[in-house]
């Protein structure tokens, strides 16, 4: 990882480093693709010398064959024009398609790489980056730099070529004109400058004003129904009109500048073109012997002057391009410099042959360094094939213990290990993908993603996406099926988050995702949304399948689960403050007493009455 205090922060809360480096660390993106950029690069110079031909061509047409009536020599001049204009447009159309190729393709690369590794990334680094940061590193800052591989970097190499030539050419021909010619090249120099850097602010103004609206716009489509409810609709237009005007009047002053910097130019162009036929013209007259100086060089100059001034127009608007890219590939560095969750392991599964047997002793735990623990000295064991509840109020650190069995986060102290047949096995010291090959976990919240029933359950896993009928028992267990297949089956799209489907249907699905990959431990989460009462019984069934024949950490707000539990742990601000079964609990009078008397008295003994009302909040 990069050192922090090696960068500096920029414009935009970019860390600063220098252009180069940022460039160089680009390299081995760009690197796959060199074949296409070296084509790219072997244009630069047959565009730049086509560009000082051509006017050579013309002063050798109007000084040599026209002045000695050659009529021949006049055509073969013309071809060569043709041929130096077409070979101008050949080698510029292939550096363009070269380019344009190695830049989308470096830059697919680039998305793909930052896509891996935010994917990677641990729930820490969630904790603290909202989710709209992210996205507009992979778009706008993508963007960015798309814009510049395709057309900056390298076309600003092509246009200091071409004005190094024509440059080079002028001095050859007539050191005394170019002089004459660039006299105006100090005032050019200021202007440039000058609406430069202004187009350069405006260019970041329009870009935040840009951020802020669509990061308005993504949380209020989010939101859309809460909007709706609440007849709010009109205002969100209001506002989001509100934040287009201020994108819209720094685009407008940003259009006035850059029709300004071009009129200027023209101008400028104009006034260069003056100052030479004043200065030439007195020479015209005299011998050209002695002077040097003809009409086919003053028809050269005029060309090379208004050839020389597109590139230096251009090449502000491309060093501000560079810098904007720059910018985003610093944004782009820093998010692939935060550190992965180490995923991988190497060697054979430590969990090999685990029946689900677990001992925590001493557990500590807190979100962040210097911040008070969550979980404060936990000690419990769960037998293999136990199912244990754990009860509490809102915020006593049931789903932090859940988080920590997982390796959702890291950095517990005491000790979680698992009773592996090789030997005790600490949670810390397995890689989390085989963790998570031994140890699910169903939270409280179901996401679904905007896809079939077999993707929701199978999550593209190999081995189950094309296995249904693994997809249809584990739907069976949990006794989702049935509605499944009313919906048209494995292929029915449950739509954005699930919306197609009632809470209890969604939970089932999520139900489904482990009943088909049968963890050895399973922590749940039950929900605490109220569904029907129809739903509710099938939600307790499906719950009853799940916790068969497996260790079980079962996050318990219904009474039919809490009672069917080998063991109940109590937690208060952090701590276990009872330990046992239901009925033990219970006669003793105490936290889980009291718990229960508020949270779980309204179910009926059968603990099938329909909604079940959650332990309640502190
Ligand atoms: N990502 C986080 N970063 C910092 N603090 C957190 C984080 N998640 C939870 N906490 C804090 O940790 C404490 C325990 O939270 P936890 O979610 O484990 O409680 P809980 O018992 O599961 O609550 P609930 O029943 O409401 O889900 C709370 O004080 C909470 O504010």
């Amino acid at each position: 990882m990069a050192d922090p205090k090696t960068r500096s922060k920029g414009q935009d809360g970019a860390p600063q480093g220098s252009t180069w480096a940022a460039l160089r660390r680009f390299w081995p993106y760009a690197r796959a693709h060199k074949r296409w950029l070296w084509l790219g690069l072997w244009m630069i110079p047959v565009v730049a010398a086509m560009s000082a031909l051509r006017p050579l061509l013309v002063k050798q047409a109007v000084d040599t064959d026209i002045a000695h009536g050659d009529l021949i020599a006049l055509r073969v001049t013309g071809i060569l024009f043709l041929a130096a204009v077409m070979a101008e447009f050949l080698a510029t159309a292939a550096q363009v398609y070269a380019l344009s190729r190695a830049g989308h393709a470096t830059i697919t690369d680039l998305r793909r790489s930052i896509f891996g590794h935010v994917l990677k990334l641990p729930a820490r680094f969630y904790d603290k980056t909202p989710i709209g940061n992210l996205l507009a590193r992979s778009t706008s800052d993508i963007e960015a730099l798309s814009e510049t591989l395709a057309f900056g970097v390298f076309t600003i190499l092509t246009d200091v070529a071409v004005i190094l030539s024509i440059l080079v050419a002028m001095f050859a021909l007539d050191w005394r004109l170019t002089l004459v010619s660039l006299a105006a090249a100090p005032l050019l120099w200021v202007i440039v400058a000058h609406f430069s850097a202004r187009l350069r602010a405006l260019q970041l103004e329009i870009r935040r004003a840009q951020s802020v609206q669509s990061g308005y716009l993504a949380e209020q489509l989010a939101g859309v129904t809460v909007l709706q409810l609440f007849g709010r609709e009109r205002a969100a237009v209001q506002e989001f009109e509100r934040l287009g005007d201020r994108f819209l009047r720094a685009v407008k002053t940003a259009n006035w500048y850059d029709a300004g910097l071009y009129s200027v130019m023209d101008g400028v162009s104009a006034m260069c073109v003056a100052l030479l036929i004043y200065f030439a013209a007195p020479y015209l007259f005299e011998d050209v012997a002695r002077s040097g100086v003809t009409l086919g060089l003053l028809f050269a100059f005029i060309d090379y002057l208004q050839r020389v001034f597109i590139p230096i127009r251009e090449f502000s608007a491309k060093l501000a391009t560079i810098q904007r890219a720059v910018a985003s590939l610093e944004r782009i560095y820093s998010l692939l410099d935060e550190p992965p969750e180490a995923r991988i392991g190497s060697g054979a599964d430590p969990l090999q042959g685990w029946t689900g047997g677990l001992q925590v002793r001493d557990l500590r735990f807190g979100y962040r360094e210097g911040a008070p623990d969550v979980l404060k000295g936990i000690d419990f064991d769960i037998a293999p094939g136990e199912v244990v509840a754990v009860v509490g109020r809102t915020g006593s650190g049931k789903t932090s213990l859940g988080r920590i069995l997982t390796r959702t986060y890291d950095g517990y102290r005491g000790s979680v290990s698992l009773q592996a047949p090789a030997g005790p096995v600490e949670v810390r010291d397995v890689v989390p993908d085989c963790l998570r090959g031994h140890v699910l976990m169903v939270q409280q919240d179901v996401f679904l993603f905007n896809d079939d029933v077999a993707f929701n359950v199978s999550l593209g896993e190999a081995g189950l996406a094309d296995d249904p009928a693994r997809i249809e028992a584990a739907l069976r267990t949990v006794q989702a099926w049935d509605f499944v297949q009313e919906r048209g089956g494995l292929q029915f799209v449950v739509g954005e988050r699930g919306r197609n489907l009632s809470a209890g249907e969604a939970q089932l699905l999520a139900f489904a995702r482990v009943a088909a990959r049968q963890p050895t431990l399973l922590i749940l989460d039950e929900a605490t949304a109220s569904v029907d009462s129809m739903t509710e019984h099938k939600v307790q069934a499906a719950i009853e399948r799940l916790l068969r024949g497996r260790s079980v950490l079962v996050i318990a707000h219904r009474l039919s689960t809490v009672r069917r539990a080998d063991k109940i742990l109590v937690l208060q601000d952090g701590v276990i403050v009872e330990q046992g079964p239901h009925d033990v609990l219970l006669a003793r009078g105490g936290v889980y007493a009291e718990l229960y008397r508020m949270g779980f008295q309204e179910e009926t003994d059968d603990g099938n009455s329909g909604a079940q009302p959650p332990v309640p909040a502190a």
